[in-house]
């Protein structure tokens, strides 16, 4: 029955005019924003798999959804000749919030993620100074330790627990609250963020949501670009939480406290330099990325952290030969930021988590301008302003074709030689993505993994105990398909 839908709207679509005549073409997605979400999540995860295997000669294929054109971007240097060569031709929302992250800039409003041109250039700069910059990471990072200590403190007395992950929520929410507003126990403050959180990520990745607006504003009289009752609805919960937590901690937020630059926290500093005062602090670029910080802040170091404790559960050698060289190393005695960079086997470890778990498993962009590619057989091809690209990141990380026949494998021993920067740069390895649209806090985001491991692994055991049945669900971002169940033991000489 689907495939018969498909074929119909390939006929009067993709027929009619075939924009890529010379790359295969998958018949699958067209029925997708037709169906409910729960079938939709389904033929998702097939449609992306067939896509991803269509695309193993050219390294590129295609399919439609509704009448738009959906280019996969299976070839690395196809990813790069889009993402880096032509990133002035691509944007994530697209003329009339029309691209895959429209629904979300109807919603969030604006933030660097929903930004462009130089707005965009300019908060990606700020975000770069404060979560990836060396002196503020080198000043975070005692306070760091301290907020990992408290977290698997509390893990040891808990002892037992059914759902790691929200242990590991809030420790993610204290440490970028405590670098972003220099407040340490978020996470107590934000509980009630929960619920539009989960709201705001379903709607914003929904593929059924786009159809819903639009027949939603259709009957309302709206234009496509307006925001509907439904995500104004959101707009207004999150603005909320966003809100309270701000105006709860104004004296953190003061651009006029008397302190050394190195002392400010970030959104202090944004005030300061945006024109915020004692009396009003939150200026719009403060909310912009209080904003940001709540739809981005938290979820993927959480995941990351689940999925390497599934690991180091799974493969008890790696966890025993990271504990070793963490307990050996120099940072074991003297707590600073350079020497636990200094780590190979950690290193390795977390590059393997994020190749092997990428939070963020997919991206896609809307086409401004037509752009002129190649493929892998020399075909020459241009891809019209009306389409989609995609990349899935999890398919790329174990295609076989770049990482080996033991791509699927856990093996932090792979990257012996090899440099994460080098395999960026050839778009073999896009767990923070590449270009100018790359994450900004990714050095943050590495050395908050990075602590919570070595605090965790020189202080206690924390087994998974259910972590040989729990898989991945392949949606917006890596979520396991059961919480993960967790014992801990002290270790020997504590
Ligand atoms: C394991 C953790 C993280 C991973 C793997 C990750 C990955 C990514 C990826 C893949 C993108 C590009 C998305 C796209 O264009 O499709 C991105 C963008 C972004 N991320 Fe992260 N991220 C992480 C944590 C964070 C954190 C903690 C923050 C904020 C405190 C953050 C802030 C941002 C922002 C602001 C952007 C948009 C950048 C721009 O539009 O120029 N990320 N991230």
């Amino acid at each position: 029955m689907l495939q018969t839908i498909s074929a119909v709207l390939y006929a009067i679509f993709g027929l009619r005019n075939n924009p890529l005549p010379d790359i295969p073409y998958i018949s699958c997605f067209p029925t997708l924003g037709l169906l409910s979400e729960k079938w939709s999540d389904d033929f998702y995860s097939t449609s992306m798999r067939a896509l991803f295997n269509a695309a193993a000669e050219e390294g590129i294929s295609w399919t439609l959804i509704g009448d738009v054109p959906l280019i996969y971007l299976r070839d690395p240097t196809l990813i790069r000749q889009v993402f880096v060569k032509n990133a002035e031709s691509i944007s994530r929302c697209g003329v009339q919030t029309r691209g895959p992250f429209g629904t979300g800039k109807r919603i969030i409003r604006s933030a660097l993620i929903t930004a462009d041109g130089d707005v965009a250039r300019h908060w990606h700069a700020d975000m770069t100074r404060g979560f990836h910059n060396r002196l503020a990471m080198e000043g975070f990072h005692p306070k760091l330790i301290s907020i990992a200590a408290g977290h698997v403190q509390r893990l040891r007395d808990v002892g037992l627990g059914g759902n790691l992950q929200s242990h590991l929520q809030d420790y993610a929410m204290d440490a970028v609250w405590c670098l972003g507003l220099g407040l340490e126990n978020a996470s107590e403050c934000t509980r009630d963020w929960e619920e539009p959180f989960a709201n705001y990520v379903q709607m914003a990745a929904s593929i059924s949501h786009p159809l819903h607006h639009t027949v939603i504003n259709f009957l309302c009289g709206r234009e496509f670009e307006e925001p509907d009752y439904f995500e104004n609805d959101l707009h207004e919960r999150i603005e909320k939480c966003v809100l309270q937590l701000l105006e709860a901690n104004l004296d953190l937020l003061n651009p006029e406290a008397v302190k050394p630059r190195e002392q400010m926290n970030f959104l202090q500093i944004i005030s300061h330099e945006t024109g915020g005062s004692a009396a009003q602090p939150i200026t719009p670029d403060v909310l912009a990325h209080a904003r940001q910080i709540f739809s981005h802040g938290f979820p993927a170091p959480t995941l990351l952290l689940l999925w390497a404790l599934k690991e180091l559960s799974l493969y008890p050698e790696v966890k025993q030969k990271l504990r070793a060289e963490l307990q050996e190393s120099e940072w074991y005695h003297q707590k600073e930021l350079l020497l636990l960079s200094r780590l190979p086997y950690l290193d390795a470890v977390v590059n393997e988590l994020l190749r092997l778990h990428p939070p963020i498993p997919t991206t896609a962009r809307a086409i401004d301008r037509p752009l002129s590619m190649q493929t892998q057989s020399g075909a020459n091809l241009v891809v019209p302003v009306e389409a989609r690209v995609a990349v899935s990141i999890a398919m790329l990380h174990q295609d076989p074709h770049i990482w080996g026949q033991d791509a699927s494998r856990f093996l932090p021993d792979r990257w012996d030689g090899l440099l994460p920067n080098t395999t960026e740069s050839q778009c073999k390895y896009l767990p923070f993505l590449t270009g100018h649209r790359r994450c900004p806090c990714t050095g943050f985001v590495l050395q908050q993994v990075k602590v919570f491991l070595a605090v965790l692994l020189t202080e206690v055991d924390l087994e998974v105990t259910n972590a040989s049945t729990v898989e991945k669900k392949l949606g917006p971002v890596s979520e396991p398909t059961e919480p993960m169940a967790f014992r801990v033991t002290p270790i020997k000489n504590n």
